[in-house]
């Protein structure tokens, strides 16, 4: 019998999954595995649980949560030779990976595209020592990510994270960055660079139109020195996709980049904080094998 171990956050977005447990345990019963679950404990704790599931030989591990929650499924099994599927189930706020995998938010449906066994494997980017699937960033406003109260973004979901957005506005400076990107430098003032993996950006899913989950690249997006004015321009650019064309943002692909900063700047990794830089980034291409519906089957294609 196939073996799958469910790891799941008790605390992630509407708190909803425990109630739901039961008949999602029945339903990977009937479809043939011996399946037990871990309910995290605190933070980090789904990095040691996902860990110690690769190490026990499941077939199949399930990360039910939210962006932070698969975060740390993915930085308990990417560093393992043996590496189980694995399963997403979106419980969290934002979902920004789910999303990108085109993963529906009901349970059920995202029960389903896990049992029909369609999966591929996909890039997930290495920082230093972490890992992360989305993206990772740095600059005052991608602090936002975890400066919002989760308890405000369970109230309000994406609107917490335009409400502080709006209130950090006064406060971002540029900072001199120098980053090199496969043989390339930048050496100039920014307001903030992301590199990402999937084109899913803290619910924004045209900031980087470009990305493909496994082709081995990141795409890279710099913003460089901007009043605010213009930063309030090309933000509203952002919402529909239309900021690639300024002349204040760079938007290359690259397998790997280094960041450096003079002033101290923070790192954000898949929307948590994760350390300082300098950063060193690598692209590892199809490293985890994802279950993943048709719909982004196809979006891969195009
Ligand atoms: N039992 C727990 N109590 C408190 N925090 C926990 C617990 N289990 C896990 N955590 C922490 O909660 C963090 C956030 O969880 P998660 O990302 O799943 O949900 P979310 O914040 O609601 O969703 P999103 O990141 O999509 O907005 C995780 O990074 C994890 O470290």
């Amino acid at each position: 019998m196939k073996t799958a171990r469910i790891i799941y956050n008790p605390t992630s977005g509407r708190e909803a999954f425990k109630k739901e447990l039961a008949p999602v345990l029945e339903r990977f019963e009937v479809a043939g595995y011996e399946t037990s679950t871990h309910a995290t404990t605190s933070e980090g704790d789904a990095i040691n649980a996902a860990r110690t599931a690769v190490k026990r030989g499941f077939d199949l591990i399930v990360a039910a949560g939210g962006d932070g929650t698969i975060n740390e499924v993915i930085n308990g099994m990417a560093e393992q030779e043996y590496r189980p599927k694995l399963g997403i189930i979106p419980m969290g706020t934002t979902n920004d990976f789910a999303r990108a995998l085109c993963i529906p938010r009901d349970i059920k449906k995202a029960v389903d595209v896990i049992l029909s066994d369609q999966s591929m494997l996909l890039d997930i980017g290495r920082v230093n020592d972490q890992y992360f699937m989305n993206i990772a960033g740095g600059g005052k406003l991608t602090e936002l990510t975890y400066e919002v109260p989760s308890k405000l973004k369970t109230m309000l979901g994406q609107m917490a994270y335009y409400m502080k957005g709006i209130e950090m506005l006064p406060s971002l400076k540029p900072i001199r960055a120098k980053i090199e990107y496969d043989g390339n430098i930048v050496d100039e003032e920014i307001m903030l660079f992301l590199i990402s993996n999937s084109n899913s950006v803290a619910g924004f899913e045209k900031l980087a139109p470009d990305a493909k989950l496994d082709d081995g690249y990141f795409d890279l997006l710099i913003l460089k020195k901007a009043n605010l004015a213009e930063f309030i321009r090309i933000a509203s650019l952002a919402l529909r996709g239309a900021h690639l064309e300024d002349s204040h943002v760079i938007y290359v692909k690259a397998k790997e980049v280094k960041v450096d900063t003079d002033e101290k700047m923070q790192l954000n990794i898949d929307g948590e904080f994760g350390g300082m830089l300098p950063g060193e980034f690598k692209n590892l291409q199809q490293h985890i094998e994802f279950f993943v519906p048709d719909k982004f089957v196809e979006s891969q294609k195009s």
